[in-house]
């Protein structure tokens, strides 16, 4: 049995319309229900018939919900949710797709006193935005964590966890500040630190731009592609999960400290002995399939 008849998804850019892609594939018989702020985007995704309605207001679109699913900047959350107060239907599950969880579940919580708000993250994306960015495979074989507060109904929690499942998505549970600390290690610092060095490399006046496109073949052509992600999500990603990454960027500080005295002094067992260590760590990744856009993860879909 589906785990939802009737979803609505707000915000159609890469994540909301990957989702309504996957709805469509994996869950045909849902009714799906689509609105975006920004008219040139409902328009667009008329065009890509992918919705069976797409309102022009975000509280037209959840009046007979029973999933309303957020995938919105992060700050822009609380708006929405505040936007859909007055005619979201009381039995309604209210999740999210927000890269950061605190800041988000309490804006939802305050904007949504009375709901059930169950929020998540699809750790699956990519550096492209907008209705024509998403596909439906997105999910599969990539991990989504669930952060339901304290006192969530189990009931649905597990309605939830059967909805990504559905798109073979591996469900976690975790609390909401973890989520942050964790997110902040593998995700927001990792692309701070390609904003930074694409930054600093079209900053140097030494190195022309036209150089800078000739000589990106290897490594830092990887940074260019995480460089090139949505300025207005990884803005609202900083903005709303600033204790966490404040305290990775203080560890990654006295790290690269260690390693200027390094290589100052000539200390070439602590080079050596650092990129043995994290060759293992890329190499256990890739034994684990984590480095394969989608593993399988043992299920059937
Ligand atoms: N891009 C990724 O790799 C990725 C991965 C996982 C989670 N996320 C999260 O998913 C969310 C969406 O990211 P995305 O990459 O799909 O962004 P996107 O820029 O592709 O799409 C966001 C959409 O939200 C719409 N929007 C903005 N404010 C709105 C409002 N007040 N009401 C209705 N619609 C509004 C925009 O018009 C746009 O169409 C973010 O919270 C982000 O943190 C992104
Ligand atoms: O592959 C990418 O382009 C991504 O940046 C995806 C990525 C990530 O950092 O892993 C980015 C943000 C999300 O919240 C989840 C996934």
């Amino acid at each position: 049995m589906l785990p939802f008849s009737r979803v609505t998804v707000i915000g159609l850019g890469l994540i909301g319309s990957s989702i309504a892609r996957a709805v469509r594939q994996h869950m045909p018989t849902v009714r799906l229900t689509l609105h975006d702020a920004d008219p040139a985007v409902r328009e667009r995704v008329r065009d890509l018939d992918l919705g069976d309605d797409v309102p022009d207001t975000a509280g037209a679109s959840v009046i007979d919900a029973d999933l309303v699913m957020l995938c919105v900047p992060v700050g822009a959350m609380g708006a929405v949710a505040a936007a859909i107060a007055d005619d979201l239907p009381a039995d309604a599950i209210v999740s999210d797709v927000g890269s950061a969880k605190t800041a988000v579940l309490a804006a939802l919580r305050e904007a949504l006193p009375n709901a059930t708000v169950i929020p998540g993250h699809p750790v699956a994306g990519t550096e492209n935005s907008g209705p024509d960015a998403g596909f439906a495979s997105l999910f599969t074989g990539r991990f989504c964590i669930l952060t339901p507060p304290d006192g969530a109904p189990e009931a649905a929690v597990v309605r939830l966890r059967a909805f990504w499942e559905a798109f073979g998505s591996q469900v976690e549970i975790m609390d909401a500040k973890h989520h942050d600390l964790v997110l902040a290690v593998t995700s927001h610092v990792p692309h701070l630190i390609a904003y930074t060095i694409v930054g600093t490399a079209s900053d140097l006046e030494e190195v022309t731009q036209s150089e800078v496109i000739k000589y990106s073949a290897g490594g830092f052509r990887d940074f260019t592609r995480i460089a090139a992600s949505d300025p207005t999500m990884w803005r609202d990603v900083f903005l709303n999960n600033r204790e966490a990454v404040l305290e990775i960027l203080q560890r990654l500080t006295e790290d690269l400290t260690m390693l200027q005295r390094a290589i100052r002094w000539g200390d070439g067992d602590a080079l050596f002995n650092l990129f043995t260590r994290t060759r293992a760590v890329r190499r256990s990744i890739v034994e684990q399939g984590q480095d394969d856009p989608a593993p399988d993860f043992g299920r059937q879909h």
